[in-house]
């Protein structure tokens, strides 16, 4: 064992001081010394343009023998070669990416370094002992040439500068004169320019412009199209369903059966479960493109009122948008039906109105809105302020009547509040039908008038509504939808909340930018099977004829011959044979229908509705003058009557298109005058005609005590004329939509129907290529039918004359007749003869 050596303790202080560190030997910073300028030398070094920034061509022809140079990082061996060498480019894919083109001076190096040029081996020899220096510092080779000249003596530079300009003077000077010429061409263009310039006068006429791109909007193909609109909904024609199986109520189908509604018609079938909120399907919008008369009214109607009738409160629900005020009526009696439907199962009866624009604003204002008084101090306290806070601000506002004025600048309320209370402003109505001016009148007149709870926005005749922006109403309306009020438009029990949009017409546009003005949420597009995408299909049942118009002076009277004609009897149940001659004079007062329409009260009315449009004073109390007149006609044109069927018993009925409301009480008049024994059956339609005419007309009309309508095209949409089944275009509808809509007044609800159309030479071409589908450019026509128009002659007479000229179409006598009732009608317009007008 080991004892360990502990050393004695060191008494304090004998501890030797610290030393301090030593001190650190003295490193001088490297300072950094740039290596011995070597001399300038003028090596024929050039930049390459695709290789790195920094290489460089070192010519190579003259070295004698192998050297070095320094460039950047890289020694670079120098080989004495015919040509010249690049140093400084790092291997990289640019080179070869290169364009093909090469810069005219890379070529030209290109071409020296094949066989150098004549310059090169003209070189004097003490440039060639200076390009055999090798190493050249990084910094002189980085440092541009013009810096490296600096850095020579002036001499040097002189003399180097004499040396280059010695060597390269061809050069030189090829390149001066290369800049004159481009100067000088310069100048040229622009002097050409200033000429041009100087002749080019712009006058006041447009500039010529490109030819604009033709959009052809016939070779439309649903691949074209957004989805929703590329795979419609299709439907067969010709499908029917229980109500039931659909999914209305029993009991609301029961009641729909009482009022004519059996079973759904094909576009309702597709419609209505889209409709009709079904638990754990997401809902969408729905537009729909289907005929004429197919029943879209009610594909709405029907769960629109169903949804309604679900609620308890009474607030604006549903929004039907229409474009005349005769829709607005007849949805009306849709929605009433229904609505009587629906409140049959302890369903809310739903409250509908209408607002259109003939009616008196403050009415209408008083059948939607009305007020309430509640008690409510704070609202009261409140309502109190904001008046005292407009007051003060008001310069004079001592009198009370200022105090009550400004209450009503804040909040346009002319009511006052009973002290403590608070007005509020409650809806009368579930579903307003109305025209989009006066929904927009309403949102910006109407105190409390809000659509806040509004849950259904319906646009039908969309095509129209949507090409007409009746003061912005999409714009307005739309803007008032989307405030977020999902509480307020939603029902406890309801999976549906949020606007629901249903979007209809026969003939719906294919304008994206319009339909995308609609702003709608996951839309379904229904359409009848076998319809392309822009196509309109007529009603399967319709017939279609055009009647050739030799002389369009005596148009009239080719129109008299059809309503004459054996073609125009009732198509939807066997035509009545004419009686005889005798017996159509002698009968006819004995008849029912004519004793009916004879009768004073009801059918003198109606006539005078087209008279009265103006004046309907002076047309009461023409009628007798008026019917002597024509009276005395009458018997001239009896002759030309003879020939044609007689009127016993005009058994159906007829809807004349004229092209404005001119013409159509012209038109009316002159067929009184000209067929006299027509007169009591004849009604007319315009849009001049008063409000509460134009609903009598129709109501005769459907009646049947009045079974001839000449109209302008004021009805041409949408109307539903029970019972009317011949539509006759005696003049041309303006546009193919404009056709559909009116011959689709005809053969609705699966009735049959017929149309003619009376043409003249100037417009045939276009009816028969546009309309009816025919003949050069016939395939670009968008009207689908199941048959082809046919051709028909009314008029008996013409039959060749001996010399093979064409004879008259109507005799000697009818012609005179005419003329006749044409002085007639001239004079009634004049006012010299008091007639009707
Ligand atoms: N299910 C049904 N059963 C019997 N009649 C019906 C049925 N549905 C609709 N109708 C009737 O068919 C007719 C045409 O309907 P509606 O007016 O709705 O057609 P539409 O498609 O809107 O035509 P338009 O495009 O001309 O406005 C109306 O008289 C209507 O009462």
């Amino acid at each position: 064992m080991y004892n360990r050596y502990i050393p004695p303790p060191k008494p304090p202080g004998s501890e030797p001081p610290k030393r301090p560190p030593p001190p650190r030997a003295y490193v001088p910073e490297p300072v950094y010394t740039p290596a011995p300028e070597p001399a300038p030398v003028p090596l024929p070094v050039q930049t390459s343009s695709w290789l790195q920034p920094y290489a460089r061509r070192v010519d190579t022809a003259n070295l004698k023998e192998p050297s070095r140079i320094v460039f950047g990082d890289d020694d670079v061996d120098l080989t004495p070669s015919t040509g010249s060498q690049i140093v400084g480019a790092v291997e990289s894919d640019e080179p070869k990416k290169a364009p093909e083109h090469k810069p005219k001076k890379r070529k030209r190096e290109e071409k020296e370094q094949e066989a150098p040029s004549k310059i090169e081996q003209e070189a004097p020899k003490e440039v060639e002992e200076e390009e055999a220096v090798t190493d050249i510092a990084p910094e002189t080779k980085r440092k541009p040439k013009r810096e490296k000249k600096k850095k020579t003596t002036t001499e040097d530079a002189q003399d180097e500068d004499d040396s280059i300009r010695a060597r390269h003077k061809a050069v030189f000077e090829k390149v001066a004169k290369a800049l004159e010429r481009a100067q000088e061409d310069a100048m040229d263009v622009d002097e050409d320019k200033e000429e041009e310039e100087a002749v080019v006068e712009h006058g006041l006429e447009p500039l010529p412009q490109p030819t604009p791109v033709v959009f052809d909007e016939s070779n439309l193909t649903y691949e074209t199209l957004p989805p929703w609109l590329a795979n419609p909904i299709r439907v067969a024609d010709g499908t029917q369903k229980p109500f039931e199986e659909l999914g209305i109520a029993p009991a609301a189908a029961e009641v729909l059966k009482t009022k004519g509604f059996k079973e759904a018609f094909a576009v309702q079938t597709a419609v209505l479960p889209l409709l009709l909120p079904t638990p754990g399907f997401r809902l969408n919008d729905v537009v729909v493109a289907a005929p004429t008369g197919s029943g879209k009214t009610l594909s709405y109607v029907l769960p629109m009122i169903e949804d309604i009738s679900k609620g308890r409160i009474t607030r604006l629900r549903a929004i039907i948008v229409l474009p005349t005020r005769d829709l607005v009526q007849q949805v009306q009696l849709a929605c009433e039906a229904c609505a009587a439907a629906f409140a049959v199962n302890g369903g809310k009866k739903v409250k509908i109105a209408t607002a259109v624009g003939h009616k008196v604003f403050k009415e209408e204002q008083a059948a939607i809105m009305t007020e309430e008084q509640r008690y409510d101090p704070e609202g009261y306290a409140k309502w109190k302020k904001k008046i005292n806070n407009r007051l003060a601000r008001l310069d004079d506002s001592d009198s009370d009547d200022d105090y009550y004025d400004s209450f009503h600048d804040i909040d346009l309320n002319p009511t006052r509040p009973l002290p403590h209370h608070v007005i509020h402003h409650i809806s009368k109505v579930d579903v307003l039908i109305c025209t989009p001016g006066r929904l927009v009148e309403h949102i910006s007149k109407t105190r409390g008038f809000t659509l806040d709870h509004v849950r259904w926005l319906v646009v039908d005749e969309a095509d129209k509504l949507l090409a007409q922006d009746f003061q912005q109403w999409l714009n307005v309306v739309l803007e008032k939808l989307s405030v977020e009020n999902i509480h307020a438009r939603a029902f406890p029990k309801s999976s549906k909340s949020g606007v629901r949009k249903v979007i209809l017409s026969a003939t719906m546009t294919r304008d994206l930018s319009l339909l995308n003005g609609l702003k709608l949420s996951r839309p379904k597009l229904v359409v009848l099977e076998g319809t392309k995408a822009g196509q309109q299909s007529l009603p399967a049942l319709l017939k279609e004829s055009a009647i050739k118009v030799r002389d369009p002076s005596f148009k009239p009277l080719y129109l008299i011959d059809l309503l004459n004609s054996t073609h125009l009897t009732a198509v939807n149940k066997p035509a009545v044979a004419p009686a005889s001659e005798a017996g159509a004079s002698e009968s006819s007062d004995s008849d029912s229908d004519s004793s009916s329409s004879s009768s004073s009260s009801s059918d003198s009315e109606p006539q005078s509705e087209s008279d009265s449009d103006s004046d309907s004073s002076s047309a009461s109390d023409s009628n007798s003058e008026s019917d002597s007149d024509s009276s005395s006609d009458s018997e001239d044109a009896d002759a030309p009557k003879k020939r044609l069927k007689p009127l016993k018993k005009f058994n159906t009925s007829v809807l004349i298109f004229t092209e404005s409301n001119e013409k159509a009480l012209k038109l009316s008049r002159l067929l009184c005058l000209l067929a006299p024994e027509l007169e009591p059956l004849i009604g007319t339609l315009t849009s001049a005609t008063k409000t509460i005419r134009r609903t009598r007309t129709l109501r005769f009309f459907a009646e049947g005590k009045l079974r001839i309508l000449v109209a302008s095209d004021l009805v041409s949409r949408g109307i539903d004329l029970e019972n009317l089944e011949h539509v006759v275009n005696y003049d041309l509808p303006r546009s193919e939509a404009s056709y559909v809509h009116r011959v689709g007044r005809t053969a609705r609800a699966g009735r049959a129907g017929h149309a003619w159309t009376l043409l003249e030479h100037d417009k045939a071409r276009w009816f028969w290529t546009n309309i009816a589908g025919e003949g050069k450019g016939g395939a670009s026509c968008n009207i689908l039918r199941s048959n082809k128009v046919e051709r028909v002659r009314i008029t008996d007479v013409p039959t060749a004359g001996e010399d093979g000229e064409k004879a008259p179409e109507f005799t000697e006598e009818r012609v005179q007749a005419y003329e006749k009732a044409l002085q007639q009608l001239q004079k009634e317009a004049t006012g010299k003869v008091e007639g009707r007008r």
